[in-house]
């Protein structure tokens, strides 16, 4: 756990980037600080492993004050992740991940091998580690980055904005990832962003702070987005704040109704008679995109090349609210695929059954009216 008492941070110009912070992080979670820029988010992150040391007030980490501790000793056990992955750019890829476990008196081998598990723990093929960080997308250098940041195994993960550069494709991938990785890793990692959308996502518990460097609400994002403590808050959380809150509700009982499907590669004379749209699927059932019954009666073969790419999908086995509508909102189709575990074609989603679902579970109190 690290515990923030009454943490003030003032430059030696005056100004005072946090004010007096009380807050708890609590051990193996994902903590996020969310705010404005220039709210003293980054600030606060780096009182955390020593880069900045507080002018008032102590940070304990597992109950012992942090300036007892030596700054690189502390450092070994307090991962760090930045915005522009800050990968050393004349090492390969392997190499950039292998420093830490080498520092630490890893044989080279040793050190090679454990940065080979990294990256697929990561998600990047191994041949990737040959390269240099230049010849890699941003989101792949953000993966080696957060690679290197995990090599001493420690149980402290400070990740700044490390998001923030890339496409919003790849970064809601690289959002999944760090989720399935704490799933797996039981991590205490702090997380800097301006993205409220991204805090919510990402939060086991969110910490807005607004400007001055004080803290204005530390919630749970459902409590955050349910109960604002003040306007700045409200208004901070609030854009699309109805919708966001259906992402925490459950829509197991949302029913699945039919959806035309074709299989690809099969004649289109054989495809599902319907005068709308049909979902092309794969072998195995999973969905490759929708071909309109006009495209389809142009055709001889279904090919893959052909369909219109679906919108998002939603998945029967996890899924939220959220999920369901937006499945159906973003179809060309006006009809959300529900997906099982496997990925494969589970049905059709309505955007009026999601609503009726929402109704009822208004009805029932499990949300507010
Ligand atoms: N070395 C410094 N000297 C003086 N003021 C500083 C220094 N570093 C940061 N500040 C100021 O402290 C305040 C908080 O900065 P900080 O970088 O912690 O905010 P932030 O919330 O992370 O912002 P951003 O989202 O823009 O990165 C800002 O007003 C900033 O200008």
């Amino acid at each position: 756990m690290i515990e923030f008492k009454a943490v003030t941070k003032k430059y030696p110009d005056g100004t005072v980037a946090v004010d007096s912070l009380d807050l708890a992080v609590d051990a193996g979670r994902i903590t996020v600080f969310v705010g404005p820029s220039g709210c003293g988010k980054t600030t606060s992150l780096r009182m955390i492993n020593r880069m900045i040391d507080p002018t008032g007030g102590s940070i304990l980490l597992d109950g012992k004050d942090i300036r007892e501790s030596d700054p690189p000793l502390l450092r070994r056990g307090i991962g760090y992740v930045i915005q522009q992955a800050g990968l050393f750019p004349h090492r390969t890829v392997i190499d950039n991940v292998a420093t830490v476990p080498l520092l630490t008196g890893a044989t080279r081998r040793a050190a090679r091998a454990r940065a080979q598990e990294l990256l697929e723990l990561v998600g990047l093929p191994a041949e990737m580690g040959k390269r240099y960080p230049v010849q890699l997308s941003g989101g792949q250098q953000q993966r080696v980055g957060v690679a290197r940041a995990l090599a001493a195994d420690p149980p402290v993960l400070l990740m700044d904005e490390p998001f923030s550069a890339v496409d919003p494709v790849v970064r809601d991938d690289l959002q999944q990832q760090l989720l399935r990785l704490q799933s797996e890793l039981d991590k205490t990692i702090v997380f800097v962003t301006h993205d409220i959308d991204e805090a919510i996502k990402l939060g086991d518990r969110v910490a807005v702070f607004r400007v001055g460097g004080r803290l204005a609400q530390y919630a749970t994002p459902s409590e955050l987005l349910a109960k604002p403590a003040d306007d700045f808050v409200s208004s901070f959380v609030g854009r699309d704040r109805g919708y966001r809150a259906l992402g925490f509700l459950d829509a197991a009982g949302v029913p699945v109704g039919p959806v035309a499907t074709a299989k690809v590669g099969t004649g289109a004379a054989e495809a599902e008679n319907t005068d709308g749209w049909v979902i092309v699927v794969d072998e195995e059932n999973r969905p490759l995109g929708w071909l309109s019954s006009a495209a389809l009666s142009t055709m001889d073969t279904i090919d893959k090349d052909s369909v219109v790419s679906g919108g998002s999908l939603y998945n029967t086995a996890d899924g939220s609210l959220r999920s369901a509508l937006d499945s159906a909102l973003s179809s060309p189709a006006g009809l959300g695929i529900a997906v099982d575990a496997d990925g494969r074609v589970a049905g059709g989603i309505k955007a009026d059954t999601v609503l009726d679902a929402l109704a009822r579970a208004r009805r029932t109190g499990e949300v507010p009216a």
